[in-house]
């Protein structure tokens, strides 16, 4: 869909930001370009829309040389999201988002229509639409931008660290909320981004770029964990790529065991070890120290706050994650649902781990 033919770009002054490149990104797939500072991501990827012109080479969109196509219309068919999401400061967020499908020649109300159903796509009330931009959180602001990049519907989507001036929480849920979006909407999304972690949870494939706009790797995140093509890349996935890797590991072999559970709102006698606090409905709330005295019906603020939980059959790193964050040094296991189901300890989570291993007949790293 996108294709990058021994692409170069050389500044005025002489800057050589991307070196006879080439690079294939496939259809309906998220790929990211990730790399440290200066390497050419941004340059790669505005040559895709024509903001920036090759020096050589050629790259073609949908097939077709982007030389030949006109840059406003070339355009229309390209979704771009920048950081701080780049909106009209003047213009409230429903304008905001009607501004494409007007340029597109529906009518204003039509326009706003659908960028209220926008907003609901990107995970935000519609409420906010008559908020202006300043009025927003940052994480909020770039679901906007991300509606806004979708108004026109285009099969292709830059991203330009769309995510990076949030923080880490909030950033988490938006690529989260990137990656619900293209089960649905199946777009071709070129992503750049120079967080490793960011690139790994959000990239089918990967390209790792360096210094001078040469292409390092260009992979599945698996296999960059698994295999970094030279030590520039093993430096940059950084050390505990082994453990990142077990994102990609999953198993049904983890075995949740029963441990004490206490029903918040009801009367709890002391014990000596850890309880797990569970609700009404049985999902896990925190837990309750040994020894905690409770005077009457018991409540959240009573217990000492729970790890991260461990969906059932989710790669390993999520189960040994919640292992190691419990205060009971015991991971919680929850369904589907978010409901409780066991237990783990962190010494089950490597046992499995090591059986994977020995299954698979590849060690990790
Ligand atoms: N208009 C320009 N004129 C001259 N040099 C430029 C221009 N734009 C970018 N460069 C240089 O080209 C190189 C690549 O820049 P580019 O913005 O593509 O990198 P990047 O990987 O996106 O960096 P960052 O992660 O810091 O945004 C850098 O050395 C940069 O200084």
């Amino acid at each position: 869909m996108i294709e990058f033919q021994a692409v170069r770009k050389q500044y005025d002054n002489g800057t050589v930001a991307v070196h006879e490149l080439s690079l294939s990104v496939e259809t309906g797939t998220i790929t990211v370009l990730v790399g440290p500072s200066g390497c050419g991501k941004t340059t790669l990827m505005r040559m895709v829309n024509r903001m920036i012109e090759p020096s050589s080479g050629t790259v073609l969109v949908g097939g077709t040389d982007v030389r030949e196509r006109d840059p406003a219309h070339l355009r229309r068919g390209i979704g771009y999201v920048i950081q701080q999401a780049g909106l009209f400061p003047h213009r409230n967020v429903l304008d905001n988002v009607a501004t494409v499908p007007l340029l597109h020649g529906r009518s204003r109300q039509e326009a706003r229509r659908r960028a209220g159903e926008l907003l609901e796509l990107v995970g935000l009330p519609r409420e906010l639409g008559k908020r202006y931009p300043a009025q927003l959180s940052g994480g909020q602001q770039q679901r906007v931008g991300v509606a806004r990049a979708l108004a026109a519907d285009p099969p292709v989507l830059l991203m330009d660290e769309p995510f990076s001036a949030v923080d880490p929480v909030v950033r988490e849920g938006l690529q989260d909320e990137l990656l619900r979006l293209q089960d649905e909407l199946d777009k071709t999304v070129l992503f750049v981004t120079h967080d490793i972690d960011e690139a790994i949870k959000l990239g089918e494939k990967v390209a790792v770029l360096r210094q001078g706009g040469h292409l390092a790797q260009y992979a599945a995140p698996d296999d960059l964990l698994a295999e970094p093509a030279d030590d520039f890349v093993t430096a940059f996935v950084g050390r505990d790529r082994g453990y990142r890797r077990l994102s990609f590991v999953e198993s049904d072999r983890v075995r949740p065991e029963p441990v004490d559970t206490v029903e918040l709102g009801t009367q709890v006698a002391t014990e000596l070890h850890w309880r797990l606090a569970l609700d009404g409905d049985g999902r896990p709330r925190g837990w309750l120290p040994p020894e905690a005295a409770v005077d009457g019906a018991l409540t959240e603020d009573q217990l000492a706050a729970g790890g991260s939980l461990y969906t059932e059959h989710a790669p390993l790193r999520g189960a040994l994650d919640a292992a190691l964050s419990a205060p009971s040094e015991r991971g919680v296991v929850v369904d589907a649902d978010g409901r409780y189901v066991g237990v783990i300890s962190a010494e089950h989570v490597l046992d499995v781990i090591q059986r994977h291993r020995r299954k698979v007949g590849q060690g990790l790293p």
